[in-house]
């Protein structure tokens, strides 16, 4: 057992080199990088949880650097033999004493001077504003084709991860966001109707792959993914609860505290027949995408890049952009 956890502790270590910085704070332990935050909770010597906040201000969008420190960090989670549950959540309360961040990027410089001080600010109650529109909107061929492959990778090793997943859906979860939350073996949303989540892609112009159709189709059944696919649906939390998009609403202040208590319930199940079944039900999903992922980017790649597809993105970006008023 001993050697068991100095061997979790050096996973972690190597994980906070790697990434940047470590803290241990009260037998917690977390490591950061830029867009995603983990902390571990539970005992030493006994299973732990992680939460995994997404920290990618403005509105924890998907893009390609976000995608990548995601998968990092999931896969760091995985080869972990302590941690058997991970908690997906936005890092999204509001902070006044963020660290300046260095706007190297064309698309966080000018985010960054948006925000006073030249400060990223996060906004309160947004899960993921689901795939960054600024990586799908007046790029290349090769880059569209790129970010695909990052986004098919994010929801292969979630589908398919071995550790018990669950969203803790504190804010506004669209399309991207709901891909995120409806990965997960169980969801747990906020009773805030400001929030809502669904796969508004439609709306956009655009159309969700058959793979995230699938996801959707086996998690509110078929006759229900229909409407809202093509109606472009966004639920708020009452409505996701009854179709089934989540598996629970509660109070804003318990989310986490219900989540955690939801988690102990789920890691009483032994961890190999959980994750057979999980694999039993899941694979035939996955393969589908796995066998001709290629083409699926491909695919992607020359639709997004569609003069029709551009200018509706545009017309998108436009209508946020010009929303407040
Ligand atoms: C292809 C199949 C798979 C998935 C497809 C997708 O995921 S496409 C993305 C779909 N996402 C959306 O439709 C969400 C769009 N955003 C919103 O509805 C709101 O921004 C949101 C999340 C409810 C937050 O609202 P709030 O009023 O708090 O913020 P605001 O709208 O002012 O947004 C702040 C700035 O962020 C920019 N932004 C918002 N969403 C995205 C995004 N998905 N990608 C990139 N950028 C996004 C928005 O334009 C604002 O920018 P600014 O320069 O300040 O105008």
């Amino acid at each position: 057992m001993a050697m068991a956890l100095r061997a979790a502790s050096r996973v972690l270590l190597r994980a906070g080199s790697r990434l940047g910085r470590r803290e241990a704070v009260d037998g917690a332990r977390r490591f950061a990088n830029k867009r995603v935050l983990v902390e571990t909770e539970g005992a030493a010597g006994a299973t732990r949880i992680a939460v995994m906040k997404f920290r990618n201000p403005p509105v924890n969008s998907l893009s390609l650097d976000f995608l990548t420190e995601f998968v990092i960090s999931l896969e760091k989670l995985e080869n972990d033999k302590s941690i058997r549950g991970v908690i997906l959540t936005s890092d999204s309360l509001k902070r006044g004493n963020q660290t300046k961040v260095a706007a190297t990027e064309k698309t966080e410089e000018k985010r960054a001077t948006r925000d006073h001080g030249g400060r990223l600010q996060e906004r309160p109650g947004i899960f993921s504003a689901g795939l960054d529109l600024l990586e799908m909107y007046g790029r290349n061929p090769a880059h569209y084709a790129e970010y695909w492959k990052a986004v098919q990778e994010l929801w292969l090793r979630l589908y398919l991860s071995s550790l018990t997943l669950m969203s803790a859906i504190n804010g506004a979860s669209p399309a991207g966001g709901c891909l995120l939350a409806i990965t997960c073996d169980y969801r747990i949303m906020a009773d805030n109707p400001k929030y809502t989540i669904g796969l508004n892609e439609s709306l956009l112009g655009i159309v969700a792959p058959f793979w995230l159709k699938d996801n959707y189709v086996n998690t509110i059944g078929h006759r229900a993914a229909e409407r809202a696919l093509q109606l472009g649906t966004l639920f708020p939390p009452a409505e996701a609860l009854k179709v089934g998009v989540v598996d629970e609403v509660v109070p804003e202040d318990q989310v986490h505290s219900k989540t955690l208590s939801v988690m102990a319930k789920w890691l009483a199940i032994p961890d190999h027949s959980r994750q057979l079944t999980k694999t039993m039900m899941r694979k035939a999903t996955a393969d589908n995408l796995i066998k001709q992922r290629e083409a699926d980017i491909q695919n992607f790649a020359s639709f997004i890049s569609r003069d029709s597809i551009q200018k509706s993105l545009h017309m998108y970006l436009e209508k946020l952009k010009h929303k407040k008023g």
